[in-house]
């Protein structure tokens, strides 16, 4: 059978995204260790990072050809508006951050540098782009929930477990699986030269993903103390 565009991405991204799960800051969600200011610091930046996110299923659906992108755009759009986000204003009021100042939050420069590239890679190609932009961010985090699931305790955790069952869920799985299908069905018809640009827009945001990990553990904002 011949390989998919998606099973193709995954080959090379494999090696990356294992090492996601060697990662102290996905490790101490899993094993329930985390450090709390640890989390909080990543949930107000995960919050700020989803809305621009949002922007690119937006962007996928006024760049769709077809009523069927556009619907599959526009519910992963509601579904990370409405569910995944939800999590966080959760996580919020439980650390008693109001939503007012979980979406003030002030981005970090990871954030700025990860969103800005895939605005800008949205923004300048076609409905390909916005699927590659967003496809490592949907399947790793599924791929990351599906592992911490099977972690003793990993869903059960009483701070933890909530971030562990949302990643792992079917509708978080079948979101990923959306965005994977898209990139399978826009690959079908693409000349080589184009199919190495999408991956290597899965690649990047691939190490983007990383960086947010590692932002997150250490609790970074920008490289010096802001003084003005
Ligand atoms: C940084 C990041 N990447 C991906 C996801 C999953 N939507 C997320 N919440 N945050």
């Amino acid at each position: 059978m011949e390989q998919s565009f998606s099973d193709r991405i995954f080959k090379r991204v494999e090696p990356l995204w294992n090492s996601y799960l060697e990662h102290p800051f996905v490790k101490g969600i899993g094993d329930g260790t985390l450090d709390v200011e640890k989390f909080k610091h990543f949930m107000k930046q995960d919050y700020i990072y989803l809305m621009e996110y949002s922007r690119i299923f937006a962007i996928g659906a006024s760049k769709a050809r077809d009523l069927k992108t556009m619907t599959i755009f526009a519910n992963l759009l509601h579904g990370t508006m409405n569910e995944e986000m939800d999590l966080h204003r959760e996580y919020a009021s439980k650390f008693g951050i109001t939503k007012d100042e979980l979406e003030a939050t002030e981005p970090s420069a990871t954030v700025t540098a990860y969103t800005s590239y895939m605005l800008n890679k949205a923004q300048s190609g076609g409905v390909e782009n916005a699927i590659a932009a967003v496809l490592a961010c949907a399947w790793s985090y599924n791929f990351i929930g599906n592992e911490l699931a099977t972690w003793p305790n990993g869903t059960e955790h009483e701070l933890y477990g909530n971030w562990v069952k949302m990643y792992s869920s079917d509708a978080f799985a079948n979101i990923a699986k959306n965005c994977i299908d898209l990139i399978d069905d826009i690959g079908k018809d693409k000349p080589e030269h184009e199919l190495k640009e999408l991956e290597e827009i899965v690649v990047k945001t691939s190490y983007f993903e990383y960086m947010f990990w590692d932002m997150a553990e250490n609790i970074s904002m920008w490289p010096v103390a802001q003084t003005v």
